[in-house]
């Protein structure tokens, strides 16, 4: 028997947060170890998932944005201008003081985010109505000296993987528009994860620095408590009006442009590793699963022809431009069968000596466990069927698992209760005043207004017992 191999146990997954921190480690996602707290290194498995991920985010923007780069490095006279956006930012923002020995004249922000680098220009850019509608996106990182606990893919200091998008419109109500249409797109990509979001407008002190009001997607993670994996904002024209960004009209005059901006992170990452894995690590959706299949061959006799068998199953497979590799290590199955389960590979494919008699495969998926047998001869449609198969249940699976964990409330002792668990559902006023009172009595907050909601209902704020149509999201968040 080969010396047993050192395999890494994971904590089971209801002991989510070290099962997280051991996860990212064991399935080389993240290394932790960079002396640089809140910053973190992609290992190169996880930077490929990464690739697959932000792939999707582009083909959905690519439809109708272009992607450009804006410098890191903001001079502080324009980083100051907007008085919300440097209050929201004060505390977050680095800055650099020195070039080399040399101090300089004027101190340069690093992006938190890039509302101060990008609007100069299109001020410059934005002449007149024919300009616009102006889509533009980065995929960069940007820099936010949290000081909550910081935790790789969750909340970093350098935010590697920051999607930010920023449209400048004609009017207020194609701004509007731009927004609701980011949290369709936003829907979409985290749908393609197989990550059901909740889309709701974020109450008045919890929207974005600058913005008039701030729709965010929320998903909820294994613990009960939520994570704000995207948000989109109108901006109005109060960052036009800050960086003179007007356009000629039709009519000849000059007019202030109105503004979105909306962005998502790792986050995105971090929720579907959050969400998809289990006791033996990571389940990848097929679609951005590193490796989408693993051939083991099952070696005892005839191995040549069990090997000439696996390369004949992987050029097929990669012809149909799946990712797939063979693990013909000399470790034992069960070390082989081990790594590709903690590196979530979506279908493991055996193959043995008593396979090759019926011309036949054994297929395995991950996110189930099942097994079937199916003929060599078609193998690669019975491949391609199964990650849809795949695909499809991880969603249904996710949708249900949230389902069951948003709980409808009328009173603060429902929402106390509720929030230990998932998300409560229950009345508001409105008022800010009741909105903090039952953050502060229940140690949870309201997330926000669900766009969906139909205001049709009487029921009465669990604050001030008046009466109110409105009802929101209230959970412990990230
Ligand atoms: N410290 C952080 N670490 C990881 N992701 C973060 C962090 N801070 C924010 N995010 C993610 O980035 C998204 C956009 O950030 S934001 O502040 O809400 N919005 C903006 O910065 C706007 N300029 C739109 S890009 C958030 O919804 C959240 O998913
Ligand atoms: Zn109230």
């Amino acid at each position: 028997m080969a010396e047993q191999e050192k395999e890494a146990m994971l904590p089971p997954k209801e002991s989510f947060s070290e099962w997280y921190n051991d996860l990212l480690q064991v399935a080389e996602i993240m290394d932790v170890r960079y002396p640089v707290k809140g910053s973190y290194v992609w290992y190169p498995f996880g930077f490929s998932i990464r690739r697959n991920v932000y792939g999707i985010i582009r083909e959905l923007l690519d439809k109708d944005h272009q992607e450009t780069m804006f410098p890191l490095l903001i001079p502080e006279n324009e980083f100051m201008k907007e008085a919300e956006h440097i209050k929201g930012f004060e505390d977050e923002v680095y800055w650099v003081l020195n070039g080399g020995t040399t101090p300089l004249d004027v101190k340069l922000a690093l992006r938190p985010t890039s509302e101060t680098a990008i609007y100069p220009m299109y001020r410059l850019w934005v002449r007149s109505h024919a300009d616009l509608p102006l889509k533009l996106y980065q995929i960069v990182n940007t820099f936010r000296y949290e000081t909550k606990h910081t935790r790789p893919l969750i909340r970093l200091r350098e935010i590697t993987s920051f999607k930010e998008a920023h449209t400048v419109h004609a009017t207020w109500d194609d701004a509007a528009a731009q927004v609701d249409e980011a949290i369709r797109l936003y829907s979409e990509f985290y749908r393609r994860l197989a990550v059901p979001v909740l889309p709701s407008k974020r109450p008045n002190w919890d929207k974005f620095p600058g913005a008039d009001y701030t729709i965010a997607v929320d998903a909820l993670m294994p613990d009960g408590k939520t994570l704000q994996v995207g948000t989109a904002h109108h901006l109005g024209d109060n960052f036009a009006k800050t960086f003179d960004i007007k356009y000629e009209d039709a009519e000849g005059e000059q007019v202030y442009a109105h503004q979105t901006c909306y962005g998502v992170s790792e986050r995105s990452i971090a929720a579907l590793i959050s969400i998809h894995g289990d006791d033996k690590g990571l389940i990848m959706p097929p679609e951005v699963a590193p490796v989408q299949a693993v051939i083991i061959p099952i070696l005892f006799k005839k191995s040549e022809a069990v090997l000439a068998a696996c390369n004949d199953v992987k050029e097929k497979l990669e012809a149909a431009g799946i990712r797939v590799t063979i693990d013909d290590s000399d470790k034992r199955p069960g070390s082989k069968y081990y790594k590709w389960e903690m590196k979530g590979v979506p279908l493991r494919i055996e193959i043995g000596p008593r396979d090759l008699e019926k011309e036949a495969a054994m297929l395995a998926r991950r996110d189930t466990g099942e097994k079937e047998q199916v003929p060599l001869a078609s193998i690669v449609n019975e491949v391609i069927e199964r990650f849809a198969v795949i695909q499809f249940s991880l969603l249904e699976k996710a949708k249900e698992e949230l389902g069951a964990r948003i709980f409808e409330c009328e009173t603060l002792d429902d929402v106390r209760e509720n929030v230990a668990k998932g998300i409560a559902h229950v009345p508001w006023c409105g008022e800010e005043k009741c909105g903090l009172e039952m953050d502060e009595q229940v140690g949870a907050g309201i997330l926000g207004i669900p766009t969906d909601q139909d205001e049709t209902g009487t029921y009465k704020c669990p604050v001030c017992g008046k009466d109110t149509s409105i009802r929101v999201y209230v959970a412990r968040t990230y």
